[in-house]
C-alpha cells in the first residue's frame, strides 16, 4: 500500500521514504570472460590481485513502510565481507557498483510486497553513484 502522506480527500498521495545503511566491503574488478591482461588494462588500479575496500552507502526507496527485515539482505550478506569470495552471486559477475545495485534489489524486492521498492542507490565512492530501479 502505498504511503499517504496526511491526505485528508479521499484519493491517496504517494510518498516514497528512504532509509540508508552503510556496510564495509573489498572487492576486485575481474571479469572470468577477460584474459588477466585484458582485465588489467580495463579495470586498472581495481584489478590488483588483492583487491582494495569500500564503505559504501546504501539508499533504499519504497513507495511505504519500509519493514526491519531488508536491512538483513545487506548487512547480512554484505558488511565486512569480500564481495567476490563472500558473495556466491560474483562468483561469475564483476563486482563492479552497477552489479552490486542489482544482487541488493533481487534479494530485497523478494522480501517485499509487489510494486514496493522503488530505487536502490549505492555511493561507492563520493565519485561513483549509481542507481537502479528494477529495469
Ligand atoms: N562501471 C564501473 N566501473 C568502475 C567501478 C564500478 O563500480 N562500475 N568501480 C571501480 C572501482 O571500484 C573503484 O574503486 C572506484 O573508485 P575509484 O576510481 O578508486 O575512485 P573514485 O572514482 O572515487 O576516484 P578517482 O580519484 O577518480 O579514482 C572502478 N570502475
Ligand atoms: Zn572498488
Amino acid at each position: 500500500m502505498a504511503g499517504s502522506w496526511g491526505s485528508s480527500c479521499a484519493t491517496e498521495r504517494v510518498g516514497y521514504i528512504t532509509r540508508v545503511q552503510s556496510f564495509s566491503a573489498c572487492h576486485r574488478l575481474h571479469s572470468i570472460h577477460l584474459s588477466n591482461e585484458e582485465n588489467k588494462k580495463v579495470y586498472g588500479k581495481c584489478n590488483n590481485p588483492n583487491g582494495h575496500g569500500h564503505n559504501y552507502k546504501v539508499e533504499v526507496t519504497v513507495r511505504g513502510k519500509v519493514s526491519s527485515g531488508t536491512s538483513d539482505v545487506i548487512m547480512t550478506q554484505l558488511d565486512h565481507k569480500n564481495l567476490d569470495k563472500d558473495v556466491p552471486y560474483f562468483d561469475t559477475v564483476v563486482s563492479t557498483t552497477e552489479n552490486l545495485a542489482v544482487y541488493i534489489w533481487i534479494n530485497m524486492v523478494k522480501l517485499l510486497p509487489p510494486n514496493l521498492l522503488y530505487e536502490i542507490k549505492i555511493h561507492e565512492t563520493d565519485k561513483n553513484i549509481v542507481v537502479y530501479r528494477g529495469e
